[in-house]
Protein backbone atom coordinates (compact mmCIF):
# COMPACT_ATOMS: atom_id res chain seq x y z
CA UNK A 1 0.00 0.00 0.00
CA UNK A 2 1.30 3.32 -1.14
CA UNK A 3 1.75 6.36 1.51
CA UNK A 4 -0.74 9.52 0.63
CA UNK A 5 1.70 11.49 -0.44
CA UNK A 6 2.50 8.54 -2.75
CA UNK A 7 -1.38 8.45 -4.32
CA UNK A 8 -0.95 12.22 -4.60
CA UNK A 9 1.86 12.18 -7.09
CA UNK A 10 0.11 9.88 -9.05
CA UNK A 11 -2.97 11.92 -8.93
CA UNK A 12 -5.08 9.33 -7.43
CA UNK A 13 -6.15 11.39 -4.56
CA UNK A 14 -7.79 14.66 -3.67
CA UNK A 15 -9.74 15.05 -7.03
CA UNK A 16 -13.46 14.52 -5.28
CA UNK A 17 -12.66 16.73 -3.36
CA UNK A 18 -10.87 19.54 -5.15
CA UNK A 19 -13.51 19.84 -7.97
CA UNK A 20 -15.78 20.68 -4.72
CA UNK A 21 -13.82 23.22 -4.11
CA UNK A 22 -14.33 23.63 -0.79
CA UNK A 23 -13.82 26.42 1.45
CA UNK A 24 -11.14 25.62 4.14
CA UNK A 25 -10.62 27.26 7.31
CA UNK A 26 -7.80 26.28 9.43
CA UNK A 27 -7.79 27.45 12.95
CA UNK A 28 -4.39 27.37 15.18
CA UNK A 29 -3.89 28.20 18.49
CA UNK A 30 -2.02 26.66 21.46
CA UNK A 31 -3.55 23.88 23.42
CA UNK A 32 -6.36 25.15 25.29
CA UNK A 33 -6.81 28.71 23.41
CA UNK A 34 -9.98 27.38 22.76
CA UNK A 35 -9.95 26.39 18.98
CA UNK A 36 -13.02 24.34 19.73
CA UNK A 37 -15.07 26.27 22.17
CA UNK A 38 -14.95 28.89 19.42
CA UNK A 39 -15.84 26.90 16.47
CA UNK A 40 -18.85 25.40 17.97
CA UNK A 41 -20.00 29.28 17.90
CA UNK A 42 -18.71 29.65 14.06
CA UNK A 43 -20.80 26.41 12.98
CA UNK A 44 -23.88 27.65 14.56
CA UNK A 45 -23.70 30.73 13.08
CA UNK A 46 -22.07 30.68 9.86
CA UNK A 47 -22.67 27.31 8.84
CA UNK A 48 -19.02 25.90 8.77
CA UNK A 49 -18.60 22.02 9.21
CA UNK A 50 -16.17 21.72 12.50
CA UNK A 51 -13.61 18.34 12.03
CA UNK A 52 -11.16 18.35 14.65
CA UNK A 53 -8.21 16.78 14.18
CA UNK A 54 -7.49 15.29 17.40
CA UNK A 55 -11.32 14.14 18.00
CA UNK A 56 -10.72 12.01 14.87
CA UNK A 57 -7.78 10.96 16.18
CA UNK A 58 -9.51 10.44 19.90
CA UNK A 59 -11.97 8.58 17.66
CA UNK A 60 -9.12 6.53 15.67
CA UNK A 61 -8.10 4.75 18.77
CA UNK A 62 -11.67 3.86 19.96
CA UNK A 63 -12.47 2.15 16.78
CA UNK A 64 -9.54 -0.31 17.41
CA UNK A 65 -8.00 0.15 14.08
CA UNK A 66 -4.83 -0.84 13.61
CA UNK A 67 -3.23 2.78 14.03
CA UNK A 68 -4.99 3.36 17.56
CA UNK A 69 -2.06 2.09 20.04
CA UNK A 70 0.64 4.17 17.87
CA UNK A 71 -2.15 7.11 17.97
CA UNK A 72 -2.83 6.43 21.50
CA UNK A 73 1.03 6.62 22.23
CA UNK A 74 2.11 9.67 20.36
CA UNK A 75 -0.88 11.88 22.11
CA UNK A 76 0.38 10.80 25.54
CA UNK A 77 3.50 12.12 24.67
CA UNK A 78 2.41 15.31 23.26
CA UNK A 79 3.48 14.43 20.20
CA UNK A 80 2.55 14.80 16.56
CA UNK A 81 0.93 12.12 14.62
CA UNK A 82 2.31 11.20 11.16
CA UNK A 83 0.44 13.58 8.59
CA UNK A 84 -0.09 10.42 6.95
CA UNK A 85 -2.68 9.06 9.37
CA UNK A 86 -4.44 12.68 10.13
CA UNK A 87 -4.84 13.49 6.01
CA UNK A 88 -6.81 10.13 5.53
CA UNK A 89 -8.84 10.96 8.32
CA UNK A 90 -9.61 14.28 7.50
CA UNK A 91 -9.93 13.83 3.94
CA UNK A 92 -12.66 10.79 4.54
CA UNK A 93 -14.49 12.93 6.95
CA UNK A 94 -14.56 16.02 4.28
CA UNK A 95 -15.62 13.19 1.83
CA UNK A 96 -18.39 12.01 3.49
CA UNK A 97 -19.57 15.04 4.58
CA UNK A 98 -21.20 16.21 1.32
CA UNK A 99 -20.26 19.74 2.58
CA UNK A 100 -18.27 22.13 1.17
CA UNK A 101 -16.97 24.86 4.37
CA UNK A 102 -14.41 23.42 7.03
CA UNK A 103 -13.38 24.27 9.48
CA UNK A 104 -9.65 22.12 10.02
CA UNK A 105 -9.51 22.69 13.80
CA UNK A 106 -5.76 21.94 15.19
CA UNK A 107 -4.27 20.70 11.93
CA UNK A 108 -1.67 21.76 10.22
CA UNK A 109 0.34 21.02 13.44
CA UNK A 110 4.16 21.23 11.79
CA UNK A 111 5.29 22.08 8.34
CA UNK A 112 4.84 17.88 7.71
CA UNK A 113 1.09 18.06 8.27
CA UNK A 114 1.19 21.34 6.50
CA UNK A 115 2.98 20.32 3.44
CA UNK A 116 1.41 17.07 3.01
CA UNK A 117 -1.85 18.35 3.21
CA UNK A 118 -1.09 20.92 0.34
CA UNK A 119 0.35 17.80 -1.90
CA UNK A 120 -2.15 15.24 -1.40
CA UNK A 121 -5.52 17.36 -1.43
CA UNK A 122 -4.03 20.58 -3.83
CA UNK A 123 -6.20 22.73 -1.63
CA UNK A 124 -4.78 25.64 0.48
CA UNK A 125 -6.87 27.33 3.43
CA UNK A 126 -8.92 30.34 2.57
CA UNK A 127 -7.51 31.89 5.89
CA UNK A 128 -5.93 30.37 9.11
CA UNK A 129 -7.49 31.58 12.61
CA UNK A 130 -5.18 31.98 15.09
CA UNK A 131 -6.16 32.03 19.03
CA UNK A 132 -3.49 33.62 20.69
CA UNK A 133 -3.69 32.82 24.20
CA UNK A 134 -1.04 32.95 27.39
CA UNK A 135 0.51 29.56 28.80
CA UNK A 136 -0.73 30.60 32.10
CA UNK A 137 -4.02 30.82 31.04
CA UNK A 138 -4.49 27.95 28.77
CA UNK A 139 -2.93 25.56 31.66
CA UNK A 140 -5.45 26.61 33.82
CA UNK A 141 -8.02 25.98 31.57
CA UNK A 142 -6.82 22.63 30.19
CA UNK A 143 -6.37 21.61 33.83
CA UNK A 144 -9.97 22.52 34.38
CA UNK A 145 -11.53 21.06 31.18
CA UNK A 146 -12.38 17.54 32.88
CA UNK A 147 -13.60 15.51 30.22
CA UNK A 148 -11.08 12.62 30.89
CA UNK A 149 -8.69 13.46 28.62
CA UNK A 150 -5.42 11.42 29.03
CA UNK A 151 -3.10 14.15 27.97
CA UNK A 152 -4.52 17.24 29.95
CA UNK A 153 -2.22 16.01 32.92
CA UNK A 154 0.58 18.78 33.82
CA UNK A 155 3.52 16.65 32.34
CA UNK A 156 1.38 16.43 29.06
CA UNK A 157 0.68 19.75 29.05
CA UNK A 158 4.67 21.06 29.41
CA UNK A 159 5.31 18.91 26.22
CA UNK A 160 2.31 20.03 23.97
CA UNK A 161 2.98 23.71 24.86
CA UNK A 162 6.89 23.19 23.66
CA UNK A 163 5.68 20.82 20.19
CA UNK A 164 3.40 23.84 19.55
CA UNK A 165 6.02 26.65 19.93
CA UNK A 166 8.97 24.69 18.39
CA UNK A 167 6.52 22.96 15.64
CA UNK A 168 3.33 24.51 15.11
CA UNK A 169 4.21 28.21 15.40
CA UNK A 170 6.52 27.72 11.88
CA UNK A 171 3.34 26.58 10.13
CA UNK A 172 1.81 30.07 11.64
CA UNK A 173 4.44 31.85 10.12
CA UNK A 174 4.50 30.20 6.86
CA UNK A 175 0.61 31.71 6.23
CA UNK A 176 1.79 34.82 7.94
CA UNK A 177 4.15 35.62 5.53
CA UNK A 178 1.52 35.16 2.86
CA UNK A 179 -0.57 37.30 4.65
CA UNK A 180 -3.45 34.61 5.48
CA UNK A 181 -3.72 34.67 9.38
CA UNK A 182 -6.27 36.15 11.37
CA UNK A 183 -5.24 36.49 14.48
CA UNK A 184 -7.27 36.67 17.82
CA UNK A 185 -6.79 37.32 21.38
CA UNK A 186 -7.94 34.44 22.79
CA UNK A 187 -7.00 35.43 26.66
CA UNK A 188 -10.81 37.07 27.10
CA UNK A 189 -13.96 35.69 28.18
CA UNK A 190 -15.92 33.53 25.47
CA UNK A 191 -17.95 36.07 24.33
CA UNK A 192 -15.36 39.01 23.61
CA UNK A 193 -13.40 36.02 21.56
CA UNK A 194 -16.66 35.35 19.47
CA UNK A 195 -17.35 39.03 18.89
CA UNK A 196 -13.62 39.54 17.43
CA UNK A 197 -14.03 35.95 15.33
CA UNK A 198 -17.60 37.27 14.09
CA UNK A 199 -15.68 40.66 12.68
CA UNK A 200 -13.57 38.01 10.81
CA UNK A 201 -16.28 36.23 9.13
CA UNK A 202 -19.23 38.80 8.63
CA UNK A 203 -19.17 40.32 4.85
CA UNK A 204 -17.10 43.72 5.41
CA UNK A 205 -16.49 46.32 3.10
CA UNK A 206 -12.84 46.88 1.60
CA UNK A 207 -11.70 49.73 4.47
CA UNK A 208 -12.34 47.80 7.17
CA UNK A 209 -10.64 44.49 5.24
CA UNK A 210 -7.81 47.05 5.27
CA UNK A 211 -8.13 47.86 8.60
CA UNK A 212 -7.91 44.66 10.00
CA UNK A 213 -5.19 43.36 7.77
CA UNK A 214 -3.01 46.11 9.70
CA UNK A 215 -4.12 45.44 13.00
CA UNK A 216 -3.73 41.47 12.37
CA UNK A 217 0.22 42.25 11.07
CA UNK A 218 0.86 44.27 13.91
CA UNK A 219 -0.42 41.87 16.60
CA UNK A 220 2.21 39.00 14.87
CA UNK A 221 5.04 41.05 15.23
CA UNK A 222 4.50 41.28 18.54
CA UNK A 223 3.42 37.75 18.99
CA UNK A 224 6.58 36.51 16.91
CA UNK A 225 8.70 38.76 19.26
CA UNK A 226 7.31 36.90 22.06
CA UNK A 227 7.60 33.82 20.68
CA UNK A 228 11.70 34.11 20.10
CA UNK A 229 12.41 35.37 23.31
CA UNK A 230 10.47 32.27 24.96
CA UNK A 231 12.21 30.16 22.83
CA UNK A 232 15.46 31.68 23.62
CA UNK A 233 14.51 31.13 27.65
CA UNK A 234 14.31 27.44 27.05
CA UNK A 235 17.28 26.84 25.54
CA UNK A 236 18.93 28.44 28.13
CA UNK A 237 17.19 26.57 30.82
CA UNK A 238 18.21 23.63 28.81
CA UNK A 239 22.19 24.22 28.90
N1 LIG B 1 -12.41 32.29 26.42
C1 LIG B 1 -12.43 31.34 27.36
N2 LIG B 1 -12.37 31.68 28.66
C2 LIG B 1 -12.37 30.73 29.63
N3 LIG B 1 -12.45 29.40 29.39
C3 LIG B 1 -12.49 29.00 28.09
C4 LIG B 1 -12.49 29.95 27.03
N4 LIG B 1 -12.55 29.26 25.86
C5 LIG B 1 -12.58 27.97 26.19
N5 LIG B 1 -12.56 27.80 27.52
C6 LIG B 1 -12.54 26.54 28.28
O1 LIG B 1 -11.19 26.08 28.22
C7 LIG B 1 -11.13 24.68 27.98
C8 LIG B 1 -10.38 24.43 26.68
O2 LIG B 1 -11.14 24.95 25.60
P1 LIG B 1 -11.18 24.22 24.20
O3 LIG B 1 -11.40 22.76 24.38
O4 LIG B 1 -12.12 24.96 23.33
O5 LIG B 1 -9.67 24.49 23.72
P2 LIG B 1 -8.86 23.90 22.49
O6 LIG B 1 -7.99 24.98 21.98
O7 LIG B 1 -9.78 23.27 21.50
O8 LIG B 1 -7.99 22.79 23.23
P3 LIG B 1 -7.19 21.53 22.63
O9 LIG B 1 -6.25 22.04 21.60
O10 LIG B 1 -6.48 20.97 23.79
O11 LIG B 1 -8.21 20.59 22.06
C9 LIG B 1 -12.57 24.19 27.95
O12 LIG B 1 -12.91 23.70 29.23
C10 LIG B 1 -13.38 25.45 27.62
O13 LIG B 1 -14.68 25.43 28.18
N1 LIG C 1 -2.74 17.55 13.45
C1 LIG C 1 -2.74 16.90 14.65
C2 LIG C 1 -3.69 17.22 15.64
C3 LIG C 1 -3.63 16.56 16.84
N2 LIG C 1 -2.69 15.62 17.04
C4 LIG C 1 -2.58 14.90 18.34
C5 LIG C 1 -1.53 15.51 19.21
C6 LIG C 1 -2.31 16.41 20.09
O1 LIG C 1 -1.64 16.69 21.30
C7 LIG C 1 -3.57 15.60 20.30
C8 LIG C 1 -4.77 16.35 20.74
O2 LIG C 1 -5.13 17.32 19.76
P1 LIG C 1 -6.15 18.52 20.16
O3 LIG C 1 -7.45 17.89 20.47
O4 LIG C 1 -5.53 19.19 21.33
O5 LIG C 1 -6.20 19.41 18.95
O6 LIG C 1 -3.80 14.97 19.04
C9 LIG C 1 -1.78 15.33 16.06
O7 LIG C 1 -0.90 14.48 16.26
N3 LIG C 1 -1.82 15.96 14.86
Amino acid sequence: MGTVVEAANKGASGSILQKRNPTIVFVLGGPGSGKGTQCANIVEHYGYTHLSAGDLLRAEIKSGSENGTMIQNMIKEGKIVPSEVTIKLLQRAMEESGKDKFLIDGFPRNEENRAAFEKVTGMEPSFVLFFDCPEEEMERRLLNRNQGREDDNIETIRKRFRVFLESSVPVISYYDAKGKVRKIDAARPVEEVFASVKAIFEPKNEKVNHYVRIMSKLYMYKFHFAVKRKLISLCCHRC
